[in-house]
């Protein structure tokens, strides 16, 4: 897909948390780096609609987030970096499953489909377990699981392995590097963000640097001094 910022401005409680963002995004691994606060999630949240420009523009695929935002939203997954606040049934299967049966799938064909879903990030054996008996890094893996399986163009991750431990962060960078979506993905892991395409990196709401990943980590270090 194709995710243009147009001289976007983002304003939250009052403040100026972005300017200046003019940016054409169309590889398929594409990395946000910055501080804590600097701008990533608002960035990131920007793609789908969830925060929208208090000035400037943001299209994907030519539709304005401001206007078209259901219909971005059906093709552009979110995977937050809560991920309890995207599981709603008590079993795991049955939560991912739910996705598919609201979009018209068959129960049968659902439930095959979230199992495979969960394989693909190597976390199978939870298929029947209660999620609330999960912790927080299986959460993130279930919760990958369930935007990966409705078959999204693009996926937006928040810090998708920020409370994972190694083995999951693993699960989680083979998952995204295997999907054939598209990927945003806005992250402090500097082992991930050397696998991405381009990385943009900000600081206190502007992109400081766009370019490949080795010299946007090189930044990101320089800036954190
Ligand atoms: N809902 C909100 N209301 C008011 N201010 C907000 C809100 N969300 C974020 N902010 C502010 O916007 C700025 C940018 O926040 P954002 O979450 O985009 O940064 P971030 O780079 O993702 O940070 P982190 O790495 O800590 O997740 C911060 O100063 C934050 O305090």
């Amino acid at each position: 897909m194709r995710v243009e910022f147009q001289d976007v401005t983002v304003a939250r409680g009052g403040r100026t948390v972005l300017a200046g963002i003019s940016c054409v995004l169309t590889e398929r691994r594409i990395g946000i780096l910055g501080a804590n606060g600097s701008g990533k999630s608002s960035l990131a949240r920007l793609v789908n609609g969830l925060v929208l420009p208090a000035a400037g523009r943001v299209t994907v695929d030519g539709l304005d987030t401001a206007r078209d935002a259901r219909r971005i939203r059906s093709r552009v997954g979110f995977v937050f970096q809560n991920p309890e606040n995207q599981i709603v049934l008590p079993i795991v299967g049955d939560d991912i499953a739910f996705g598919l049966v609201n979009l018209g799938y068959g129960r049968a064909e659902a439930r095959q489909r979230a199992l495979a879903a969960l394989e693909g990030v190597g976390f199978a054996e939870a298929f029947e377990r209660p999620a609330h008996e999960l912790s927080g890094g299986e959460l993130q893996l279930v919760a990958l699981a369930a935007v990966l399986v409705t078959g999204p163009a693009l996926v937006v991750f928040d810090e998708p392995t920020t409370s994972l431990d190694l083995r999951n962060r693993r699960r989680v960078g083979a998952a995204i590097a295997a999907t054939s979506a598209q990927a945003i993905v806005v992250t402090h892991d500097l082992d991930l963000a050397a696998t991405l395409d381009r990385v943009l990196v900000l600081d206190q709401g502007r992109i400081v640097f766009d370019g490949g990943p080795a010299a946007a980590i090189a930044r990101y270090i320089d800036l954190a001094g």
